[in-house]
């Protein structure tokens, strides 16, 4: 291919300058009823969507290489490579071809990427399809700024370097930018971070100048119509502008337009959140199992929601649930007041969800209408869910004011259902270029042009019984083909009879076709009234697409409020279903539980038959803040430990528990670290992964954390494995001093309690009969006497031959255990470490008093500094 693009043919000209603008994406060019791809594009396309490579004609002194697929197949196409993570370009004709000289003008409409989704077919419904930029800072800070497109709002986020990966992995991107202007270091660690699976997400680099944070911050005054950002608490971020500056650069380069729909920004400071680090989604199964399917996970377990607004918003209040108490207040107020039986009538929630059934996704519907993308039937349901939202919105003022604020939020702007009833037919053609979309009366220059055609058949009719009259030709028919047009057809026996002013159109086999001037006349009005109906439909669509765009602010609030009811309505359903009780907060630090239940474990025991689950009492305060936790294996250690840090987690979402009772105090993560597969993919072997994340949580855990510790120590030999879980559960009662189930096998641990007074032991309970095991899966005081493994293995189906070895073995270990008893006193506090003394440089540190040295005496300490180093 030639660079040069004046030896190219004008098409290929055409095609070129709009791919110039479009280097790294695929770039999918209208030529009649096909997309083309011409070149390496062709060839990627051809690759990855397995479709025929040709060669067509000469351009650039070299034949065209080109691939294409059929128009009306395009979203299938377009499904298949966003999946794939690529992305792409949609050039359509919008010239008009009658009167085009050379090739008919065209312009790139769309960019379709990964993460700035709209179409609806393409967009999963539960689920956000996220873009997300990246700026970094000064001072190893980064900024962050998000958006779902359909969604409206904007997040930002400021965060150190270190914390990026958490910061992605909660966020979830379906696409990341970053700046070309970043460091080579910031880029590894973006990759790297890919690498270990904290995002998975397409990354590309952008033009640094469009990070830039003035523009970021004028571009959020612009959009959220305001003088400043302080009522958002958002003025203070000025690296999360500059990553808004690139975000909104970008999405409104894919869309084509400004994104007029995104009137919010919502700040999100890590401190305000419960800490949910990657390790704890995944152990806990909250929306993904650990093999990396849907179900069952809590989320599964509690989305019973009534629309895809309702389940993306419950995802989102179960991953990012606040520290503070009171949105979880309220929405437990709301529940309260959805569940309360209305005496023989049926509760609320299930009338409100009777309501809710077959809502339309009013947030998607609301930004495509924004982004002018709508289709003709998303507005006829968009008007049916208003009328229902009007009839919601009659129950007004509820004894909850999350729910009053919600009612008031449903009210449909004025008069916006009912333009869209007296505009849009009641089933309307699929695309407006078909015509048949706009209802009649509610234009009389379409109404009058449809009647031209509508007359057609009459005057039809009586042009063939005035002819026949006429010529006496008794077979002679008046009609009309898309190819042909109006014509007289009269069979070959007739044709002495045809008058002089009868002109031939076409012959047939046995008839011929002819035209009068009379008809003829008719075929231009009819023909021209064809088309000026189909552009006078287009144009009225785009009216009521004018008229709506007032009303986006207001509808884009009512979606909101419909995926809060439905919300509400499904935690009250499965609340009652579940029998879940409500938590209660407390100030003072405690997580309380009283016959408490895995609700994913005890949902599956259900469905299988598999007899009832156990529930356990968890008491964990100032008092006791550390339970030491023994007993065989599958004796439900792992379960109970989990089921803690759901009905926590639960809780903290504003949902109900399953348990009897639950007091719960400030809280503010969540952490675990709990045996995981061999992270092969990064070379990682078992043990250092499990002492990387346990590192991690003694750093990061306070005593407001909850922490469970799963088999700590286990990727080892014993000693080891041992010295390190009784030095890692010694610093997590005596200094990180957090909320800690720890789980063991180790019976040496069951010593710690006589030594720290905050910890407990506890075991899972379980009895002989005869040789087999039998497990009570009750939670109960003091340290398991036997762990059984040997009996465990032979319900799994171990050879005899291995369980009589293995009893003879244990027996002989036991024996020599006994006579030379383990003197050791594993928490016997060590030696002060020799680090303890400072050294030369830390003591000259420590007599340094910045504040009262001139510049000179600062220099020169500085000097003294790197003396004292070197030597
Ligand atoms: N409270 C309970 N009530 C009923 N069944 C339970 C209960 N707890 C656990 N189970 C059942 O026992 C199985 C094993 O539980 P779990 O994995 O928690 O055991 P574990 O003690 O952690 O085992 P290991 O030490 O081998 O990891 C669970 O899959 C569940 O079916």
């Amino acid at each position: 291919m030639s660079d040069t693009f004046e030896h190219h043919t004008p098409m290929m000209q055409q095609y070129l300058s709009l791919k110039a603008g479009h280097p790294d994406t695929l770039l999918f060019y209208r030529m009649g009823d096909f997309y083309e791809l011409f070149w390496q594009d062709a060839e990627k396309a051809a690759r990855l969507l397995d479709i025929t490579l040709t060669q067509r004609g000469q351009s650039g002194g070299g034949p065209v290489v080109m691939a294409g697929v059929p128009f009306h197949a395009l979203e299938n196409y377009l499904g298949r490579l966003i999946k794939m993570g690529e992305s792409v370009a949609i050039a359509e004709q919008v010239g008009d071809v009658a009167t085009a000289k050379g090739p008919v003008e065209r312009k790139v409409v769309r960019v379709v990427t990964p993460g700035t989704l709209t179409d609806s077919e393409l967009l999963s419904d539960k689920a956000e399809s996220m873009l997300l930029a990246v700026h970094q800072g000064p001072r190893a800070r980064c900024g962050l700024a998000w958006l779902s497109v359909t969604q409206g709002r904007v997040y930002l986020a400021e965060c150190a370097s270190e914390e990026l990966g958490a910061w992605l992995a909660r966020v979830a991107p379906s696409e990341l930018i970053y700046s070309a202007g970043v460091t080579e270091r910031f880029e590894q660690q973006l990759q790297s971070l890919r690498q270990s699976g904290a995002f998975t997400c397409p990354i590309s680099p952008r033009p640094d100048w469009q990070f830039d944070s003035a523009l970021g911050e004028r571009k959020l005054l612009e959009h959220l119509g305001a003088a400043s950002l302080n009522a958002w608490d958002a003025q203070d971020l000025a690296q999360a502008h500059a990553a808004t500056a690139a975000l909104l650069s970008y999405a409104e380069h894919t869309q084509g337009r400004q994104l007029t729909h995104v009137h919010t920004v919502q700040v999100q400071r890590d401190d305000a959140l419960i800490a949910l680090p990657p390790a704890t989604r995944r152990n806990l199964e909250l929306v993904k199992t650990l093999r990396g399917e849907d179900s069952p996970t809590l989320f599964s377990l509690l989305d019973t929601c009534m629309t895809g607004m309702g389940s993306r918003l419950l995802k989102a209040w179960l991953l990012e649930p606040p520290r503070d108490r009171a949105p979880a207040r309220e929405r437990l107020v709301a529940t309260e007041v959805l569940r309360a039986g209305g005496g023989a009538g049926a509760a609320p929630w299930q009338v409100l969800r009777g309501a809710l059934k077959g809502v339309s996704d009013v947030e998607r519907i609301t930004a495509r209408t924004a982004l002018r993308q709508v289709r003709p039937r998303e507005l006829v349901a968009l008007g049916k869910t208003l009328q229902k939202a009007e009839q919601l919105a009659q129950n007004g003022q509820a004894p909850s004011a999350l729910l009053t604020q919600i009612f008031a939020d449903l009210q449909p702007p004025p008069g916006c259902a009912e333009l869209l009833q007296r505009a849009i037919l009641e089933e309307p053609a699929a695309l407006v270029r078909d015509g048949g979309v706009i209802a009649g009366g509610f234009d009389a220059e379409l109404d009058e042009l449809r009647a031209i055609q509508t007359n057609c058949d009459s005057f039809l009719l009586e042009l063939e019984t005035r002819e026949k009259a006429r010529t006496g030709i008794a077979n002679l028919r008046v009609q009309f083909n898309k190819v042909h047009g109006f014509y007289i057809e009269v069979t070959s026996s007739n044709l002495d009879r045809v008058p002089d002013d009868y002109r031939r159109r076409q012959t047939l086999k046995n008839a011929e076709r002819f035209i009068t001037p009379e008809l003829k006349a008719f075929e231009d009005k009819a023909l021209s009234a064809q088309e000026r109906a189909l552009a006078r439909e287009k144009w009225l669509y785009e009216q009521v697409l004018d008229e709506l765009q007032p009303h986006v602010p207001a509808l884009t609030r009512l979606a909101q409020a419909l995926a809060a009811l439905d919300v509400l309505c499904t935690l009250a359903e499965r609340s009652l279903t579940l029998n879940w009780c409500a938590p209660q907060f407390v100030q003072e630090p405690c997580i309380e539980i009283e016959g408490g239940r895995h609700p994913v474990v005890e949902a599956r025991l259900a469905e299988t038959s598999s007899g009832a689950f156990i529930a356990n009492h968890t008491r964990l305060n100032a008092n006791t803040r550390l339970q030491i936790i023994t007993g065989p294996n599958m004796g439900g250690k792992s379960t109970y430990m989990r089921q803690v840090a759901l009905i926590v987690l639960l809780a903290s979402m504003g949902s109900h528990v399953p348990a009897t009772s639950c007091r719960l105090g400030p809280i503010d993560a969540i952490h675990t670290r709990i045996g995981a597969a061999d992270d092969l993919a990064n070379a990682q072997s078992t043990f250092m992964l499990e002492m990387t994340e346990a590192a991690q949580i003694l750093h990061a855990a306070t005593p407001h954390s909850l922490v469970l510790m799963d088999e700590i120590g286990r990727g080892t030999s014993t000693f080891d494995g041992l010295a390190l879980a009784s030095g890692i559960a010694t610093q997590l009662h005596d200094r990180t001093r957090a909320f800690t189930l720890f789980a063991t096998h180790y019976f040496e641990l069951t010593e710690l309690p006589a030594k720290a007074r905050h910890a407990v032991n506890m075991h899972v309970s379980a009895t002989e009969s005869g040789s087999d095991i039998v497990f009570l899966h009750e939670i109960q005081p003091g340290p398991a006497s036997r762990s059984y493994g040997i009996q465990v293995a032979k319900l799994a189906g171990m050879p005899a031959a291995v369980l009589h070895h293995a009893r003879h073995a244990l027996a002989a270990l036991e024996e020599r255990a006994g006579e030379d008893e383990l003197q050791v006193d594993l928490f016997a506090p060590p030696p002060e470490p020799e680090m303890a003394v400072a050294s030369p440089v830390e003591a000259a540190l420590a007599a340094i008093n910045p504040d009262a040295l001139s510049p000179r005496e600062a220099l020169d300490a500085l000097y003294q500094l790197k003396r004292l180093n070197g030597a």
